[in-house]
């Protein structure tokens, strides 16, 4: 398509931007612009989306090849530095998330899953029995957010890829499809966990189960380009109502009484507020501009802990605690590598991922096929297989112990010293919910990405129990970014846990059916078994982070510490929701894009129409 049809619905100056719209929607990411679609499709309302970043379709985004382009290009990201993280030897760590029109939908690694049934029924479960955000409540909204196109029968039939349909549905724009091909070791990988006891394999990646599954990929299958929210939400679509100004940074929400009346934006690139424009909102002002930044917005407008907000002189619309607190993301890469014979020519499976980098003739025989046909190894993007895997059959015999030992915590003790009493009474909610997840074979707590060559290793933590926080900068709350601290291992729990993760990688290697393979330990090495030696090797190797932030305006009672109610109205005020990742209480046991698309469809549904 021609840019300039894209293009049509960017106002290009902050002059254009009319007085006022029904909703403005801050950020134009992937919540921001599924709820933007969806509250103009009738023609009812009008809305104007203010996004930081800026339009691109260029291949460094629709690329999907080696894990998708959009990581590679800087200039689609925020970029910051957390403060030195004292359990992990005082390392900072990297937090990334999407900065230009559809957010980190545009520089995902595109693999599409769920958590499993629990997952959702624990967001629901502080607000009573009645509450419709569970697995049942949430379940429509999953099939109604993606377009499912099945994977071609032969590939299906050459690596055994299970799927059902009833998880799924095909009315929009965004697309869930597999790639044409496969790397043939992913189905040995696979099977090989019919040697662990527990293991389960369940009909679909959709159905809300652990185990080991084949699951799609966020692409267009038609081109094989990715496919994200402003493809699905925002392109071709020709509505007078929905109108978007990108190159744009919210500052804050502005209040008349205790109505959020309005957003001030300035351009991306100001240092300070001379060049800002106001804009009102007759219905509702809803931030959508993730995990990372939707705190800082709330807690510059007023919204937030009391005391931080006077250390930064703001003045105090309502006192909300929970803002920035209950921070979480998924721990990644836990130490553990294995190697199957060679990682060279002796190694039996060809092709595997590794060809693409090594194999000249392979490379140039997938590049072919895929600008031919768009099929073939280039439609593989971070991967499409995996396991999920709950912890007692990760842990047979620890897990009892582990969870009772992590259920007889205080729940203040490994909290901010000064938490609010209502972020522990949340905690401690969460605590006991976790425990039970702890030994349940319905919680997935291990991940296991399969890559299908001769190295594996990456390993997620599904449901870390430490809490971080993100907060404004009282000197400069608006132009430098917020501080972000993932207090990553401060609960000792989730070390107890991911040694276990380590002494279960060995199990899952020494299985008969890949003896064949003679996989081997490179790290950290079969000598290294106690308790404590494992821990170390967690400590020295863990990133705090899989670009899964979640949980700084989470969806909770406010007795329990929650910034927003079922219907992610923030506490406190009037007419200003939060629909992002930033309302998920706990983490689901799934990376977290396909999540957000499915709460994004059901906030529109609810709240709005
Ligand atoms: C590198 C990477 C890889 C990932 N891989 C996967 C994966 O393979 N599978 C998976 O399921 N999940 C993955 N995720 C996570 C998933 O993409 C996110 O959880 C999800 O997209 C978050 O959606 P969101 O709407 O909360 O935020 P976002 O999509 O990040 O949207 C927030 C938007 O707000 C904008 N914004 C921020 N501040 C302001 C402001 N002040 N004013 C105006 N606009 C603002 C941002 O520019 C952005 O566009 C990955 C994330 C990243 C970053």
């Amino acid at each position: 398509l021609p840019s300039s049809l894209y293009n049509s619905k960017i106002l290009s100056r902050a002059e254009q931007v009319k007085d006022e719209y029904d909703y403005i929607i801050v950020g134009g990411g992937t919540a921001g612009l599924t709820v933007a679609d969806r509250l103009t499709e009738d023609g009812k309302y009008s809305v104007l989306v203010i996004e930081y970043g800026s339009f691109d379709n260029s291949t460094s985004v629709t690329t999907i090849g080696g894990g998708g382009g959009g990581i590679g290009n800087a200039s689609h990201l925020f970029i910051l530095n957390s403060v030195p993280q004292p359990n992990l030897m005082n390392k900072t760590t990297a937090v990334i998330v999407g900065k230009l029109l559809g957010g980190s939908s545009a520089v995902n690694g595109l693999q599409f899953h769920r958590g499993q049934e629990e997952d959702y029924d624990r967001w629901g479960s502080p607000f009573g029995p009645d509450s419709d955000w569970s697995w049942k409540g949430i379940l429509p909204y999953f099939k109604k957010a993606l377009q499912f196109t099945p994977p071609n029968p032969d590939t299906a039939a050459a690596l055994n890829i299970d799927y059902d349909e009833t998880y799924w549905g095909n009315t929009s724009n965004v697309h869930a499809s597999f790639p044409t091909f496969n790397w043939p070791m992913l189905k040995t990988e696979m099977a090989a966990f019919g040697d662990i006891p527990g293991a389960k394999f369940p009909p679909d990646s959709g159905a809300g189960k652990p185990g080991v599954f084949w699951y799609p990929t966020s692409a267009d299958p038609a081109t094989m380009t990715r496919s994200h929210s402003r493809t699905g939400h925002w392109d071709n679509i020709d509505r007078d109502n929905y109108e978007t100004i990108t190159g744009s940074k919210v500052l804050k929400v502005f209040f008349e009484g205790e109505s959020a009346s309005g957003v001030v934006f300035v351009p991306n690139n100001a240092k300070s507020d001379v060049d800002s424009t106001t804009v009102k909102a007759r219905k509702e002002v809803i931030i959508s501009a993730g995990t990372i930044h939707t705190p800082q917005i709330l807690q510059a407008s007023g919204v937030g802990p009391k005391s931080l907000l006077e250390s930064a002189s703001i003045s105090v619309v309502a006192d909300v605690p929970g803002v920035g607190q209950n921070f979480q993301d998924h721990p990644f890469r836990i130490g553990v590598t294995y190697t199957s014979i060679a990682l060279d020519d002796n190694f039996t499976v060809h092709p595997d991922r590794t060809d693409l980098q090594l194999n000249a003739t392979f490379k140039a025989l997938a590049d072919a096929e895929f600008a031919a046909n768009r099929s073939g190894p280039l439609t593989i993007a971070s991967g499409n297989a995996a396991c999920f895997l709950p912890f007692p059959v990760i842990a047979p015999e620890r897990f009892g112990a582990i969870a009772a030992s992590y259920e007889s915590q205080d729940p203040a003790s490994y909290l901010p010293v000064d938490s609010h009493p209502t972020i522990v009474a949340g905690y401690a909610a969460q605590q006991a919910s976790l425990a039970k997840a702890l030994r349940s074979y319905k919680s997935a707590y291990y991940n296991l990405f399969l890559g299908g060559g001769p190295s594996e290793g990456a390993l997620v933590f599904l449901h870390p129990v430490s809490r971080g926080t993100i907060n404004i900068v009282p000197s400069d709350p608006f132009f430098t970014e917020p501080v972000v601290d993932y207090r990553a291992l401060t609960n000792p729990t989730d070390i107890d846990i991911m040694v276990e993760f380590i002494r279960f990688t060995r199990r899952y290697f020494a299985v008969p059916s890949l003896a064949q393979f003679q996989p081997r330990e490179t790290a950290p090495g079969l000598n290294v078994t106690s308790d404590s030696d494992l821990a170390e090797v967690v400590k020295n190797n863990i990133s705090p982070s899989t670009f899964h932030p979640v949980g700084t305006a989470a969806m909770a009672p406010r007795e329990l510490g929650g910034v927003v109610d079922e219907d992610l109205l923030v506490y406190g005020v009037k007419k200003l929701s939060v629909v992002d990742a930033s309302i998920i209480p706990t983490l689901p046991g799934a990376y977290t894009q396909e999540t957000v698309y499915a709460l994004a469809e059901k906030a529109s549904f609810k709240t709005f129409l």
